[in-house]
C-alpha cells in the first residue's frame, strides 16, 4: 500500500509518559476530523489542531510506494544506533494509513512502535505504545491503550465525562491518564487550569508539550 507522509523527523517525544525519549516522528498526511484547511476549521469536528498535516511537502515527507520503502526512510532518519529504536506514527490521523505490513517492517528493523491517535479507528495489531487523545463530538471507539491524553479544556469532553465513558471498560483501560493544556490564545490560562485540576484529581497527570518549550520539532 502507498503511504502519504507529510514529514519525517528525528526529535524527542515531547508529550505524555514517554516525554524526553528519542524518536523518529512519521507524520501521515490527512485526518478524518478536519480537512486541515483553515477555511474549514470552524466547521470541523476537531477545531483546535496545532498541526499542518496537509500534503506531502514537509521535511522528509513524500509519497512512499510500499512499506519497505517507508521503513527504510524511517531507519535512515533514526541513524546507526541499534538500541532503543523508537518511531512515533502521528498525523493527521495515523490509523487511516498505518497497517500491519508497515508495523512488521519497523519491527524487522528493531523499532518499538508508538502511535498518537484520535481513537476513532481500530488499530492494526502489533503496536507497542498506543496514545489515545479523544475529541469532543467525535465517535470515540478505541477505549483501551497505554495512555489517554486529553486536551484540556474541551467543552463536551471534560475529564469527568471521560471517566464516565470508560467506566464500563472497568479498571485499567489505560495505564496513564494525562491532561494536556490546549495550545492557542488561552494557553496560559489552560495550563493553570490543568495544573489545578491535576492537583485536585490525582489520577490525572499534567502533560506539557515540552518540545515547544525548548524549540525542537
Ligand atoms: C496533531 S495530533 C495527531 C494525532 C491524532 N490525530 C490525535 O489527535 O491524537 C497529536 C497530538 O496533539 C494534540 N493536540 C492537537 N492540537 C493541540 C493543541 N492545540 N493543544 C494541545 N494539544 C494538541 C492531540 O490531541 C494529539 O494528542
Ligand atoms: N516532539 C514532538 N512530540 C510530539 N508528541 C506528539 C506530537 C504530535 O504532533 O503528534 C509531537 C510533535 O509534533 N513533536
Ligand atoms: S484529530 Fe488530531 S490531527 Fe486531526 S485535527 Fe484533531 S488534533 Fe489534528
Ligand atoms: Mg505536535
Amino acid at each position: 500500500m502507498p503511504y502519504a507522509v507529510k514529514e519525517l523527523f528525528p526529535t524527542l517525544q515531547g508529550e505524555g509518559a514517554q516525554a524526553g525519549r528519542a524518536a523518529v516522528f512519521c507524520r501521515f498526511a490527512g485526518c478524518n476530523l478536519w480537512s486541515g484547511r483553515e477555511a474549514d476549521r470552524a466547521e470541523a469536528t476537531c477545531r483546535f489542531c496545532d498541526t499542518d498535516f496537509v500534503g506531502t511537502d514537509g521535511e522528509g515527507g513524500g509519497k512512499f510506494p510500499d512499506a519497505e520503502t517507508l521503513a527504510a526512510a524511517i531507519e535512515a532518519c533514526w541513524g546507526e544506533e541499534r538500541a532503543y529504536r523508537y518511531v512515533v506514527f502521528t498525523g493527521g490521523e495515523p490509523l487511516l494509513q498505518l497497517d500491519e505490513e508497515l508495523i512488521e517492517a519497523m519491527h524487522g528493523r528493531g523499532f518499538e512502535i508508538a502511535i498518537e491517535t484520535n481513537g476513532t479507528t481500530r488499530p492494526p495489531s502489533g503496536i507497542d505504545w498506543i496514545c489515545v487523545s479523544p475529541k469532543a463530538g467525535a465517535n470515540w471507539s478505541l477505549r483501551r491503550g497505554d495512555e489517554l491524553k486529553l486536551v484540556f479544556p474541551q467543552a463536551g469532553l471534560m475529564p469527568e465525562a471521560v471517566e464516565e465513558i470508560l467506566k464500563p471498560a472497568s479498571g485499567n483501560a489505560f495505564r496513564h491518564y494525562f491532561l494536556q493544556p490546549m495550545d492557542g490564545p488561552d494557553q496560559q490560562r489552560n495550563i493553570a487550569a490543568a495544573a489545578d485540576y491535576c492537583r485536585r484529581h490525582p489520577r490525572w497527570r499534567l502533560s506539557l508539550q515540552t518540545h515547544k518549550l525548548i524549540g525542537i520539532p
